[in-house]
């Protein structure tokens, strides 16, 4: 045990039409804390990241993070959440592909930060990312023209910029070679280490072994 959870997942369910995906669900993650969510295709991983990062919601339970009631929040309060406090790494990136890779680091940025302050970040976490020594115009290149384990990479970036203290990954590593595998693992992990608490699904056994526990999700009987 490390402190209160920065995550915390109640008594929840989630029921679509006739179909309960899931009910009597209880999670908690800690800072500095990795859980890998795992379970048959089709039990509702995704789902449940999903409502943890206030993409959707329960169908019934609760639902706090970093100790605030989120069961039935506002969209204008889960918006403002997921801009501040969540930080999120999608199988397919989710970036502005037809931006630039500065400009889809710099949407990480708070709003209103310098433009010297966001280049110098920005270039500082390209350097992390090991993208900056790879080539020389990366930051103008748009994101369509990289390949896939240099958009991590971005994505990756943006993540450093933002510094938030909850990460929720979706199969993060499926589309990249090895090498980029690492470089997202070790980077989720140093968020960890830093306070972060990390939820990530994942059907890859090697991923679920760089987290500290599974949480597995059964197949619900309807
Ligand atoms: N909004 C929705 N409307 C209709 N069906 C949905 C919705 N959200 C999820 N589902 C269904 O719920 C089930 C669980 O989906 P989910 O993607 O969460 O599962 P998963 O465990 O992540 O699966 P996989 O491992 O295959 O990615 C699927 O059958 C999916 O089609």
């Amino acid at each position: 045990m490390t402190g209160a959870p920065l995550i915390n997942v109640t008594d929840a369910c989630y029921t679509i039409g006739s179909r309960t995906l899931w009910r009597g669900l209880n999670l908690e993650v800690e800072p500095a804390e990795m859980v890998a969510i795992t379970g048959p295709s089709g039990a509702g991983k995704t789902t449940l990241l999903n409502c943890i990062g206030l993409i959707d919601r329960f169908t019934a339970g609760r639902l706090s993070i970093l100790n605030r009631d989120l069961s039935a929040p506002k969209e204008s309060v889960a918006r403002r959440f997921r801009r501040q406090e969540l930080g999120y790494l999608f199988q397919d990136f989710a970036l502005v592909e037809a931006d630039s890779v500065i400009d889809n680091v710099r949407l990480a940025l708070p709003p209103g930060t310098s433009r010297r302050d966001a280049v110098e970040k920005i270039r500082a976490a390209l350097d992390v990312v090991g993208l900056s020594e790879k080539r020389r115009n990366i930051e103008k290149s748009k994101v369509y023209e990289l390949s896939g384990g240099e958009q991590q990479r971005v994505a990756l970036a943006r993540l450093i910029v933002r510094n938030p203290r909850i990460i929720l990954a979706d199969e993060p590593t499926a589309s990249l070679d090895r090498e980029n595998g690492e470089m997202t693992l070790r980077l989720m992990r140093l968020r960890a280490e830093a306070g972060a608490a990390v939820v990530v699904v994942s059907h890859d056994p090697w991923v679920v072994d760089h987290c500290d526990r599974e949480f597995r999700i059964a197949m619900e009987e309807n």
